[in-house]
């Protein structure tokens, strides 16, 4: 009977704290419906004048503060990174109403790349599968959606070159980077069996990914590369003779049972997705710049580059190599280092690049993943 009294004043307390919570949320969002007025008439486009696209609603460096700010204060007994989950949604929900974003992401439904998307926007964006990265740069380029998601280095596998090569010929930037655990498992529809399945489909990504897994646990076992794990769980849905490696989305999407959970070679698998968009992301106070180089084709040309950087104490965060396409034996380097590029001793580091190398393309300043 106490206890049902106990319990009845928590509840109670619970109670009067929702009700703060939710009178504060909806005062926060008027409070962003009151940004997205201002930032129409900084840009001349309110009632429904001027150019609407330059508005600029999406504010990377704003969101990464306030996600540090939420982890820094926060003393418990939630972990700050769950509090921070919440301001993410929070947010999300707040800028969907000064303006639905649209995100095109490397789909189908289900891809992991979907779930970076919902990872970095939270789940209020719209965001729309696209069949290829071609595509979602294209989409973002030609201003059908406001941002793209791709995937840009895996640790087990290294970068994904076909983004790399895009970024060579778009005029995009990057505006943000998300990284997202991934655990593969192995699926199929529940009339399938050791005995009924002949092939194991996945993105060559993932059968990489599960290699080691795969050669012990289904050695003989025909594997085929396919455009995505979720297409390989598409496919594995209606026939029992298909298992896919695929993620915990796909599974669920896809309605599969997991034969077997977590393949992946090396535990800690993680893949890094960058957000692209038209528009520059001023400093965040914790930054990186990627950028795309090209040396001139001299001896020591390499090491010229670098070496700015080591003098600044600049930590470079990843360098990579790509064949040039427009000569034979040239490479392009890309490179990603920590700061922005508007930050004095960087913009000097550039300025020195550009008197080194044949080509610069700045890829763009953006804010350290948070969550
Ligand atoms: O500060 C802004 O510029 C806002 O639009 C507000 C807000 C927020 O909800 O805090 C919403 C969207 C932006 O991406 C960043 C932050």
């Amino acid at each position: 009977m106490s206890e049902n009294k106990d319990l009845d004043q928590l509840r109670q307390e619970i109670d009067t704290i929702d009700t703060q919570i939710h009178q504060l949320l909806n005062q926060r969002a008027e409070c962003a419906e009151r940004v997205a007025e201002t930032k129409l008439r900084e840009f001349g486009a309110e009632n429904g004048e001027g150019d609407l696209s330059r508005v600029m609603f999406y504010r990377p460096e704003r969101e990464a503060q306030v996600l540090r700010k939420v982890i820094d204060r926060n003393s418990g007994p939630l972990e700050g990174k769950t509090v921070a989950r919440i301001f993410r949604e929070i947010m999300s929900a707040c800028l969907a109403l000064e303006k639905p974003m649209e995100v095109a992401y490397f789909g189908p439904e289900g891809t992991f790349t979907q779930a970076a998307t919902i990872k970095h926007f939270g789940q209020s964006v719209i965001s729309l599968p696209q069949p290829s990265i071609a595509t979602v740069f294209s989409q973002v380029e030609s201003g059908q959606c406001n941002y793209g998601v791709v995937p840009v280095e895996n640790s087990t596998e290294g970068m994904v070159s076909h983004t790399l090569d895009n970024f060579m010929d778009s005029p995009l930037k990057i505006c943000g980077e998300v990284e997202l655990r991934i655990q593969l498992h192995l699926l199929a529809n529940e009339n399938a069996s050791s005995d009924t399945i002949k092939t194991i489909c996945a993105h060559q990504q993932a059968l990489a990914q599960a290699r080691n897994w795969l050669d012990n646990n289904w050695p003989g076992v025909d594997r085929i590369a396919v455009a995505s794990n979720a297409e390989a769980a598409k496919m594995a849905k209606d026939d029992a003779s298909i298992a896919a490696v695929a993620g915990d989305i796909a599974a669920e999407q896809y309605g599969l049972m997991k034969i077997a959970k977590s393949i992946e070679d090396f535990a800690n698998n993680t893949t890094r997705f960058l957000i692209i968009g038209n528009e520059e992301v001023a400093p965040s106070g914790s930054d990186k710049t990627s950028l795309i180089v090209e040396a001139n084709n001299k001896p020591g040309a390499l090491l010229k580059l670098l070496e700015p950087f080591q003098s600044s104490g600049v930590s470079l965060t990843r360098i990579d190599t790509r064949p040039s396409r427009t000569d034979t034996w040239a490479y392009v380097f890309f490179i990603e280092f920590e700061g922005h590029k508007d930050d004095d001793n960087i913009a000097g580091i550039l300025e020195g690049l550009g008197d080194h190398s044949r080509v610069l393309k700045v890829l763009g300043s953006y804010p350290k993943a948070v969550l």
